[in-house]
């Protein structure tokens, strides 16, 4: 199979995006231009230097600067214009569906209402559904490195737009914040009808995908590399169909994995676990969508069939109504069968 055939059907085979922080969509150049209406400084001179400091040993050297590029995001136009350019961007590359994080804390935090941010992103979204026709859910996480005080505030702070957020995530510096943190706040928030996600595994141990699934009651574990640590617990995710968002470049960029060709998805696709393909925060990781499959593609070898059992998985793991589901998923075999 030649690359360029490969790449094509990547490129232009409908897919979902479950796993990415609009956060960590901006790009430097957006960046310097709101950081410019708003009289906002950037530590960096530049585009160059910004993109030049994106080198990461692990996890907290990239949220370091992750919430500091956040900080000069002000305005409700500001939260518009970052989800308008992810979209935008997704579109032309046949994303037709996101199930996207946004981190309120990161802005509340810094004397930003809930109101602004949230409102910024959902219109936008709205108006990627008329243009593009993109669906989409969103979901509120919770800075795992704060308290259980500020994800109760920010969770009362999400009440009065229950009707635009699907879900309560769990995100930030995972070593030393167990999921059992949050236990409390997470029951409120399935008491209030939303459903529940966390990042798990992604750098700390398997035990915070077991505590993610007890206590938290999820409906996906976000990452979950960690998982293959522990046989019982791969087939327990198996068994209840938890689907895992894995997202190989973050993998890479954050040295959850030394080479894209040691990325354990052909491994926990051959266990029977629902893996999915994502990017996390592709400003920062080098790629979106295509670039994700098309770098685990030339990676792993993957071919056309498991590619699109990748792109099925995300449909099902998604939280789209039963019969749009099957439709996407016909959709995709189709595809499949007059591209193979
Ligand atoms: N990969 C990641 N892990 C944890 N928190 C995050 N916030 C944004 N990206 C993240
Ligand atoms: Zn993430």
């Amino acid at each position: 199979m030649s690359t360029n055939s490969i790449n094509k059907f990547i490129e232009y085979i409908p897919k979902a995006e479950l796993h990415l922080h609009i956060e960590g969509t901006f790009e430097p150049e957006l960046m310097f231009d709101i950081a410019k209406r708003n009289q906002k400084k950037i530590k960096y001179n530049s585009v160059d230097d910004l993109k030049n400091a994106y080198n990461f040993n692990n996890l907290q050297e990239f949220l370091d600067i992750y919430y500091a590029g956040a900080n000069v995001l002000i305005k409700e136009q500001d939260f518009y214009d970052l989800t308008w350019a992810y979209l935008n961007k997704v579109n032309q590359q046949n994303v037709i569906h996101v199930e996207i994080f946004f981190d309120p804390q990161t802005h509340t935090d810094r004397g930003i209402s809930f109101d602004t941010v949230i409102k910024g992103i959902y219109s936008a979204l709205e108006d990627g559904k008329k243009q593009f026709g993109i669906t989409f859910k969103l979901i509120m996480s919770f800075l795992r490195h704060l308290d259980e005080d500020s994800a109760f505030k920010t969770l009362e702070e999400a009440l009065p737009y229950k009707n635009w957020i699907s879900a309560v995530g769990l995100d930030s510096s995972e070593i030393g914040n167990p999921p059992s943190k949050f236990e409390r706040v997470f029951t409120k928030a399935r008491e209030e009808g939303f459903i529940t996600v966390a990042h798990a595994g992604e750098e700390g141990p398997s035990e915070y995908i077991w505590e993610a699934i007890n206590l938290l009651k999820v409906k996906r574990i976000d990452h979950g590399n960690r998982c293959l640590d522990d046989e019982t617990l791969v087939k327990k995710l198996a068994q209840l169909k938890i689907p895992l968002t894995l997202c190989p470049l973050s993998n890479l960029e954050l040295k959850v994995v030394k080479d894209l060709k040691d990325h354990p998805i052909v491994e926990m696709m051959h266990k029977d676990l629902l893996v999915t393909v994502n990017s996390d925060d592709p400003a920062y990781f080098g790629g979106y969508m295509n670039e994700n499959y098309q770098s685990i593609t030339d990676a792993l070898d993957l071919s056309k069939k498991e590619i699109t059992e990748l792109v099925k998985n995300s449909f099902k793991a998604s939280w789209l109504p039963e019969e749009e589901k099957e439709k996407r998923i016909a959709e995709i075999e189709d595809y499949y069968q007059k591209h193979q």
